[in-house]
């Protein structure tokens, strides 16, 4: 079987399996794009609240049923450096929609959370279910039913997710999504890791740490490592959902501002008063989201889209699961190296062919579904998206065909000589379940660990035994209760440094948890969204100290070396988590941590 054969082969699987819930997704969203405008549907009352406050050339403009109206939905703070330039973008994207003879109008806003700010921090705990609140707000500021089309403004972790499923739901309606784009080169993120290490065995002192941490982290947009929100931009632009060549275009230049300008324009083209009707939620089928999965894989990106992308497909009545991004994984190679998977970031990336190279290659390897949707339109489907986009004349943007070769081997690689034969991202199986790794950014001397467990109920303390020097030895960490329902999932990354010194003294070190780890973890290999849980029951919560661990990313096995019989005998322990159900607002989310899916699932709280 080729490899094209072989996604066709998983994508029918797909199909197949998604066919109960897809067909009533696909009859809901040809119920709900029943009038045209949307705001035909409302009563005058309704309507003059509407546009109650808008210019009186949008009043005239929305109170008739000619002029296509475009809600932007927009998940601006200044927390987060990647949404810091979504400032201006409301009227960049209104003064675009005049010029197209639309009209916009601010639908509402999202909340984002930073996961650098929260990092090790409480608040961390309400990163994962802050995807589906942001979700539920989407849906908030678009049940006003006032719009033909959205734009969608967010870049980071749990954000375009969040407003990818807000999206999905109201799929009758054409949706853009528009990035602000990454900040510009500063501090190499391996050099931020070094200090990091070095702080973490009191070599250096929290001032050279912070200066470190400021050179890196120095601007707006988005930090420059292969995390969660640079892997959201590789997935919007290869489903299609970004107008192509949006990703990586730092903010704040005239070519991010022409590619928001065409962005609101192209939105507003393909409303159901068009003749190019492109609904979202049928614009992203089954094929849509293999590219996404194949797009991960290739580009080793986050393991949180483990999760997302399976929370995202469900969205659209699509069934995704962990055994077909397993699969997927075995037949997608690794063409970008990319910190932490590499020493460039995304800034080296886009230099050196980007979005549209990577696209480019996968197409040409047969890796790709070519014949899709996208918000481009045109008959080329991804193949418009093997491009550079480049400023043109009077602030428009000119795309030219991407270059044949990578401008930088080190940093892009081609399907015929990839940098790994398999994908980013493995499944593992055994006796503790099912769980994920990143084998992308773990050395291969490092993919097969076997050490007794030390089992911590919290990553303070791991960090604690560190500092005392009780962890310098071959050993796996077992950290548990970090799954939804006990604390909110949140991620783990803090561990990263203490682990990574004990790993560069030599020892055989690797991590299993129920919780999450950052798109931005690397080297230390890691077994992490442990499903089921310890709360539910499972075995990760039933090791004990000294029990015999292998974690096997070569065959994707997790396993305890232990007699069956004497793990299902042992009790689940009883661990007092009540300190995760109060403070930083958790009291807020107790309904969220009752209802909450397993991680492989998409750890959702939709059902
Ligand atoms: O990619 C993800 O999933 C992340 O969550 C990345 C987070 O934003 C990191 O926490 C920020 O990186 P650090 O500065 O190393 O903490
Ligand atoms: S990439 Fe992560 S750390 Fe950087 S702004 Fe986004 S959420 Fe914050």
């Amino acid at each position: 079987m080729t490899v094209l054969q072989r996604v066709k082969s998983i994508t029918h699987r797909i199909c197949e399996q998604s066919k109960p819930t897809r067909d009533v997704y696909l009859d809901h969203l040809r119920e709900a794009a029943s009038r045209k405008p949307k705001r035909s549907a409302l009563a005058c009352a309704n309507l003059a609240h509407g546009f109650a406050a808008c210019s009186p050339s949008d009043k005239a403009a929305l109170a008739g049923d000619v002029v296509p109206n475009l809600g932007i939905i927009t998940s601006y703070n200044d927390m987060l450096s990647a949404h810091q330039p979504f400032e201006t973008y409301p009227q960049l994207i209104k003064a675009a929609a005049k010029e197209a003879g639309g009209v916009a109008q601010v639908a509402g806003g999202v909340p984002a959370m930073c996961d650098g700010v929260t990092q090790g921090q409480p608040g961390m705990e309400l990163s994962l279910f802050s995807r589906d609140v942001i979700a539920m707000a989407t849906a908030i500021g678009l049940s006003h039913d006032m719009f033909d089309a959205a734009v969608y403004l967010g870049v980071c972790d749990k954000i375009v997710p969040g407003l990818v499923i807000g999206a999905l739901t109201f799929g009758h309606l054409p949706a853009v999504f528009i990035p602000a784009g990454p900040m510009t080169t500063g501090l190499p993120n391996d050099e931020k890791a070094k200090t990091r290490q070095l702080y973490a065995e009191g070599k250096v002192g929290r001032e050279a740490l912070l200066e470190s941490e400021s050179k890196s982290y120095h601007g707006p947009g988005t930090c420059t490592f292969y995390g969660t929100a640079n892997s959201n931009q590789m997935l919007m632009e290869i489903m299609g959902l970004h107008m192509p060549g949006s990703s990586f275009i730092n903010p704040g230049t005239p070519l991010r501002d022409a590619l928001t300008r065409e962005a609101a324009k192209r939105a507003l083209a393909i409303t159901a008063l068009g003749n190019e009707y492109t609904p979202v939620g049928e614009m992203i089928d089954e094929r849509s989201i293999v590219n996404g999965v194949v797009g991960l894989h290739a580009t080793g990106g986050s393991t949180n889209h483990t999760m997302h992308l399976v929370a995202m497909a469900a969205a659209a009545g699509i069934k995704l699961t962990w055994q077909d991004i397993s699969d997927l994984s075995d037949v997608v190679p690794l063409l970008a190296r990319v910190y932490p998977n590499g020493l460039a970031d995304v800034n080296h990336f886009h230099a050196a062919g980007g979005m549209g190279y990577i696209i480019r290659e996968l197409l040409d390897g047969g890796l790709l579904h070519e014949d899709v949707k996208t918000v481009w339109g045109g008959g080329d489907g991804l193949r418009a998206y093997t491009i550079e986009p480049k400023l043109g004349e009077n602030g428009t943007v000119v795309r030219e065909p991407v270059a044949a070769e990578s401008a930088d081997k080190k940093v892009l690689s081609t399907c015929k000589q990839p940098f790994q034969v398999t994908g980013g991202l493995k499944m593992l199986k055994g006796n503790l379940g099912t769980a994920v790794i990143k084998t992308s950014a773990v050395k291969a001397d490092r993919h097969i660990i076997e050490a007794p467990a030390i089992v911590f109920d919290s990553q303070a303390a791991l960090q604690d035994a560190f500092k005392a020097g009780k962890l310098d030895r071959d050993f796996v960490a077992v950290v548990r209760f970090q799954g939804p329902r006990a604390n909110g999932m949140p991620e783990l990354h803090k561990l990263t440094p203490a682990l990574g010194v004990l790993q560069d003294r030599g020892h055989m070190v690797a991590l299993v948890t129920d919780g999450r780890m950052s798109g931005a973890s690397g080297k230390v290999p890691a077994a992490i969204h442990v499903t089921p849980e310890a709360l539910d029951g499972g075995i990760i919560g039933k090791i004990h100290d000294g029990d015999v661990v292998r974690l096997d990313a070569e065959i994707g096995t997790l396993d305890v070396l232990e007699d069956p019989d004497v793990l299902a005998a042992r009790p689940t322990p009883e661990v007092d988590i009540n300190h995760n159900s109060y403070g930083m607002g958790r009291e807020l989310f107790a309904a969220f941590r009752n209802v909450v899916g397993k991680a492989e699932n998409g750890a959702s709280v939709f059902g």
